[in-house]
């Protein structure tokens, strides 16, 4: 008996993510297992789960949404892009290689044994497999061997629902081109259309609903409304928006073109107090309190683009006017004074000089750290426990001890182990972990480093659990839910 459903979209970013989150939520309330499945994912922003992998965010935030454990099944192909070109191709959880896009679409028979398993075992164990696609079912070029929409769903045999982001128009013309170019099979999979993002007077829908219905033979099940301030992790574009009341700091974040898990800033962004810039990459960077040098995927390149962009020139100018300099993870080796690849494991094999301001020194080895993992964080003579997660294949050993002020993290899980330092003037500080700002007193921490008092905001992840709930009210509101319990055989 089917317990899987499958969420697709006409687009990307036509709310797959979400809808899947707002499903899961949903069925957990009502006391399901729920697992949430992304067979392949391609994303810069990825999490550690609970059983020592790496998969993309938004499968971490809807296992959040469904109330279970994270695990690598949720997610058993992670494409991490390093270049135009290339990705390292992540595979129940754990990094196999890099690998150019053509030779990607040979290995996907290779891919596909390894989403079968994934899935089976979620089958084993969960009382429904809610699957989130990738991008739309529609790009006939990538249907061959495809694994990530239609081939998946044809594999399993699974229903499959629509969705179509009408924010930003033509959501009629999106859903019957689709339904066009698929082939017939594909088209009987798909039992129903959610369309997303809708603001106005649903009246003013209702004839075109009633006109994709009888022109489809499908139902709507459910039109969604823009909800906004909804503020759930984003997969991977840079999310911007911000409600300002009372700004009393700026950051800026330089965007490097391989930046990686930028929703470490997520919560100073939600701050009121403090204005968030994310710095065109190629633009000069804006004044600012505090600049923060972001993770990335390929340190050394985007270290060559900072330099191309003059970026270290207006970091050096920066501190010299009293700025304060932070970095987590690739940004942190940044600072010190040089990366190592001599095998080539990130870049083309071997080492730049870094910008100098910690005496470290970084080497990427092989073996990637996948840990998530607390502290407790020094700074501005306080401190406070932080959790967060580690992704990184460098190791950085301190060169000269008398030339930093303190540790930055020390006590890991009560053990005596540190990370990351700060400098003896006390205007650069940087570590690997991530998810260091989730911890509101870790925000009031940092800005007092910044002289500056600020108000103490909701803990990011309690602030993420009401945004599902949020999700999830507006789902049921909405949509109807009783065809989705008949696909997946539950009441
Ligand atoms: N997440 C990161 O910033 C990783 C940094 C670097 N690419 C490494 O693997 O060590």
């Amino acid at each position: 008996m089917n317990k899987t459903l499958m969420v697709q979209g006409t687009s990307s970013d036509a709310g797959k993510s979400l809808l899947v989150a707002g499903i899961c939520r949903v069925l957990a309330r009502k006391g399901f297992k729920i697992a949430p499945f992304k067979p392949q994912n391609m994303a810069l922003n990825s999490a550690v789960t609970q059983d020592g992998g790496e998969i993309g965010r938004a499968q971490a935030i809807q296992a959040l949404a469904a109330g279970v454990k994270t695990q690598v099944d949720f997610n058993p192909i992670l494409l991490k892009p390093s270049s135009d070109t290339g990705a390292q191709v992540i595979i129940h959880g754990k990094a196999v290689s890099d690998m150019q896009a053509t030779k990607y679409h040979d290995y996907k028979k290779v891919a596909m044994n390894a989403v079968i398993e994934s899935f089976e075992r979620l089958n084993d164990s969960f009382d429904c497999i809610i699957v989130e696609g990738a991008g739309s079912p529609a790009e006939i070029n990538l249907r061959e061997g495809d694994i990530a929409n239609m081939g998946f769903a044809e594999k399993v045999d699974c229903p499959v629902v629509l969705v179509a982001d009408i924010d930003r128009g033509g959501v009629f013309a999106q859903i019957v081109g689709t339904l066009e170019l698929l082939s017939e099979s594909e088209r009987n999979r798909i039992v129903g259309f959610v369309i997303n993002k809708f603001r106005g007077d649903i009246k003013l829908l209702e004839s075109g609903l009633t006109w994709l219905e009888n022109k489809t033979n499908k139902p709507v099940l459910g039109v969604l409304p823009f909800i906004k301030g909804l503020e759930i992790a984003a997969e991977d574009a840079i999310e911007t928006q911000q409600v300002i009341t009372d700004e009393k700091v700026t950051i800026v974040i330089p965007v490097f073109p391989r930046i990686s898990n930028h929703t470490d800033f997520d919560s100073l962004r939600l701050h009121p107090q403090i204005n968030l810039i994310y710095a065109n990459p190629n633009k000069a960077l804006p004044s600012a309190d505090l600049i923060i040098l972001p993770g990335s995927k390929n340190v050394r390149a985007d270290l060559e683009h900072l330099r191309k962009m003059q970026w270290d020139k207006q970091i050096d100018k920066h501190l010299r006017y009293g700025g304060k300099l932070f970095a987590i993870c690739g940004g942190y080796q940044m600072l010190g004074h040089l990366i190592k690849d001599p095998n080539g494991y990130e870049y083309t094999p071997g080492q730049s000089h870094g910008l100098g301001y910690l005496p470290i020194e970084t080497e990427l080895k092989q073996d990637k750290v996948l840990i998530n993992t607390e502290y407790r964080l020094n700074l501005a003579g306080r401190s406070t426990q932080v959790k967060g997660y580690e992704i990184h294949c460098g190791v950085s050993q301190i060169t000269d001890e008398s030339l930093v002020k303190q540790t930055l993290l020390d006590n890991a899980n009560g053990l005596n182990k540190s990370d990351g330092f700060v400098s003896l003037d006390n205007q650069v500080a940087g570590c690997y972990l991530h998810g260091i700002f989730d911890n509101p007193e870790a925000v009031n921490i940092l800005a007092n480093w910044l002289n500056a008092d600020l108000c103490k905001t909701e803990d990011y992840v309690k602030q993420q659990l009401s945004a599902l709930d949020k999700l999830a009210d507006a789902c049921e509101a909405h949509i109807d839910f009783n065809p989705i319990y008949k696909h997946l055989n539950i009441k």
